[in-house]
């Protein structure tokens, strides 16, 4: 069985050249959006995706450029589409994700509109279990370390592909999901040293070669084209090109 990733932007939080790290993962007919940042709308808006052609929607963690556009889907879903989509979030961020990110600007209480579940099929995941969406397509949340305090998760697809989100990095798992049978490591990569709160290209290096084969990078600067041919057996993953892989 075949998945296809497509990703609708592949930039840091403050690239410019690049939109948001979100992903559209394309499974037996089923369209579901791996984070919506603030650039998710025009993004899909260019590749011709509408809104309503999505099926579901999984929230990494709260930064801006993971769910800044989560206001604009809601609202166009409860006044235009006149439907809920299904929110995959982690149990432990649900109440966050309201209070925290998107209350100021979604509740309405002369319309007893007040919580997440008002415009979303929410769905609370659990980490490290398993959720099937559909036929061919499993989500498993995976505590990941990037902000000391903040959750944040990346997301194991079918058991095979790693999608890091934003994470430092951790040979460990790397390592363990590799024997485990992971296929592809999608993970994010700040192309400079130090980082805090980023896996960095000089720790991405230290993987080995078989690993390094299975990893697409993302979440890069503007000057990413100045590192192409200096990440090793690891490619640079492109935005807007849809990628196919076996599961
Ligand atoms: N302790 C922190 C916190 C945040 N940051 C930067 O802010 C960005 C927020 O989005 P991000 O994609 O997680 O990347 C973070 C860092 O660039 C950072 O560099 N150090
Ligand atoms: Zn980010
Ligand atoms: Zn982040």
């Amino acid at each position: 069985m075949s998945l296809q990733i497509q990703m609708i932007g592949t930039g840091s939080a403050f690239a410019r050249t690049y939109y948001n790290n979100n992903a559209l993962v394309y499974a037996g007919g089923f369209t579901l959006l791996i984070d919506c940042g603030y650039t998710a709308p025009r993004a899909l808006h260019e590749l011709g995706v509408s809104l309503d052609q999505i099926d579901a929607v999984l929230i990494s963690h709260i930064h801006a450029d993971h769910v800044g556009g989560l206001e604009e889907l809601a609202f166009r879903y409860m006044y235009t589409f006149k439907r809920k989509i299904p929110l995959l979030v982690s149990s432990h961020l649900e109440t966050i994700l309201w209070e925290q990110s998107l209350r100021g600007g979604l509740e309405n209480l002369a319309e007893n509109v007040t919580s997440l579940n008002d415009y979303f099929k929410v769905v609370a995941l659990r980490e490290h279990t398993p959720t099937a969406l559909h036929p061919g397509l499993t989500v498993e949340l995976l505590p990941a370390d990037h902000i000391p305090g903040k959750r944040c998760y990346s997301v194991l697809l079918n058991g095979k592909i790693f999608f890091s989100a934003d994470t430092r990095f951790n040979g460990p798992l790397l390592h363990e999901l590799h024997h485990k049978g992971c296929t592809v490591f999608l993970h994010d990569c700040q192309l400079d040293s130090p980082g805090l709160v980023h896996a960095t290209l000089d720790e991405l290096l230290t993987l080995p070669k078989p690993i390094q084969q299975k990893t697409l990078l993302m979440h890069y600067g503007d000057d990413m084209p100045q590192f192409i041919g200096k990440t090793g057996d690891m490619t640079f993953i492109e935005q807007f090109k849809t990628y196919m892989f076996e599961v």
